[in-house]
């Protein structure tokens, strides 16, 4: 029997309005498994817009958007293929900064206690503030979290609105570095970014809006 391949992330038609600012219009994309797509542009171009309709967060006026072959949806069958940072979590009261990684990695099926955590956490600057509440946290110190919070799970495809913002110049190149090993291990990532140098040290295609 022939494998049939289903790509990442399929988009037809697009269309998605604001009343009447038209920011979709026709709009198509293929993202191959295993591929990264990094969406730029200007404020406003709808980089956004874009990640929020692939993640399911927002319903496009017309169009197919299909993720692995499927509508995106708020399941948590969708949800446990993709991780993203396109909607903010909520931090649990009570619960330090690594037992919110311990929690994600146990929930998920994946061992809390295996090094993974103390590795993201090393390289991601993470380690002093592990015993803190995530709301005591800088908001740079915030978005690390916020990106071990997506890497610390299993996951098929990635979602990221600008993964760089706040981030130490320092820091930017550790994170294009965990997103090239998270699609070097077969996963898929999509993102916008602002910065061309990151975009550049994580690599793959350009979406130019
Ligand atoms: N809920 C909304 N209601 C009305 N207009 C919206 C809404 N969300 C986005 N827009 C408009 O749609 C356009 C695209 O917004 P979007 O946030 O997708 O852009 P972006 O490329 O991500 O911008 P930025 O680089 O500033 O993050 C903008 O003109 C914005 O004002």
């Amino acid at each position: 029997m022939l494998a049939v391949s289903v790509d990442a992330l399929t988009i037809r038609d697009l269309r998605v309005a604001y009343g009447s600012h038209v920011v979709f219009d026709g709009f198509e994309l293929d993202v191959p498994v295993g591929a990264v797509l990094c969406a730029t542009g200007e404020n406003g171009t709808g980089k956004s817009t874009l990640l929020r309709c692939v993640a399911g967060l927002q319903k496009p006026d017309g169009g197919a958007v299909r993720v692995f072959g499927r509508p995106p949806g708020r399941t948590a069958a969708f949800w446990r293929s993709v991780a993203s940072t396109v909607e903010n979590p909520s931090w649990y009261h009570g619960l330090t900064v690594r037992e919110h990684a311990e929690l994600i990695r146990l929930a998920n099926g994946v061992d809390p206690g295996d090094g993974e955590i103390d590795r993201l956490f090393e390289v991601l600057g993470l380690t002093t503030v592990a015993d803190s509440a995530p709301l005591n946290l800088s908001s740079g110190q915030r978005q690390r979290l916020l990106l071990a919070a997506v890497l610390v799970r299993p996951s098929r495809l990635l979602i990221l609105d600008e993964p760089e913002q706040r981030l130490d110049p320092a820091v930017k190149p550790v994170v294009a570095g965990l997103l090239r090993s998270y699609v070097e291990g077969g996963g898929t990532l999509v993102m916008a970014s602002h910065d061309p140098a990151f975009a550049d040290a994580v690599g793959g295609e350009r979406l130019s809006l």
